[in-house]
Formats: structure tokens, sequence, C-alpha cells
């Protein structure tokens, strides 16, 4: 499914529902970093993201290092932010609520 690149008053309503998320510059991508207590809940995390990644067929780029999980959106297909991104966001939060 052909996904549109949101225009920026649809980026500022769904970033404001958001915690923790950026806009970072160019309004291309949104960002967050991930702090869990222990590198395997950091690595549980990134586990149900991965399988939440694949089932919306949308992926993050991300950074580990121990604890901390640095993740960047975007929709490279689109060239900038879409509902997937929102949606990813979304269920990452979740998935971040259900490790600690
Ligand atoms: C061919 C494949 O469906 C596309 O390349 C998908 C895969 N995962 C993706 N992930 C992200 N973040 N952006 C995309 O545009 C994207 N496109």
């Amino acid at each position: 499914m052909k996904q549109e690149k949101l225009a920026r008053s649809a980026i500022d309503s769904q970033i404001a529902g958001l915690a923790g998320w950026s806009l970072d510059e160019g309004l291309g991508s949104i960002s967050k970093t991930f702090k869990f207590a222990s590198f395997v809940e950091a690595f549980g995390f990134m586990t149900k993201a991965a399988l939440v990644a694949e089932k919306l067929n949308h992926h993050p780029e991300w950074f580990n290092v121990y604890s901390r999980v640095e993740v960047k959106l975007n929709t490279h297909d689109a060239g900038g932010l879409t509902e997937l991104d929102f949606k990813l966001a979304k269920a990452m939060d979740k998935a971040a609520g259900q490790i600690d």
C-alpha cells in the first residue's frame, strides 16, 4: 500500500500525541532514545519491536549500546514521514512499556 507523505500539520498533530519523540530537522524523521535497566531488557524490546516492524513491513533505523536504544523512523519509499512511522512509534512505546 502506497503511503502518502504527511504534511506539516498532520505531523504536528501526530507528534503531539506521543511522549519522548522528537521531530528531526527537515521534518524527514522522528527519533527517540529508549533506556532500559540492562542489555537484556533493551534486547527484549528490540525483539518485540522487530516482530511488529516485520508485520507492518516498516522497519526502524536503530542503534543499540548496552541498555540504550536510539530509534529513528521515516519512510524511505515516500521520502519523509507517513502514518506508518507513527504507527510503529506507538507500537514501540507499547513494547517498551511491556519490558519494565
Ligand atoms: C519493498 C519494501 O516493501 C519496502 O522497501 C519497505 C520495507 N520497509 C520499510 N521501512 C521503512 N522504514 N520505510 C520504508 O519505506 C520501507 N519500505
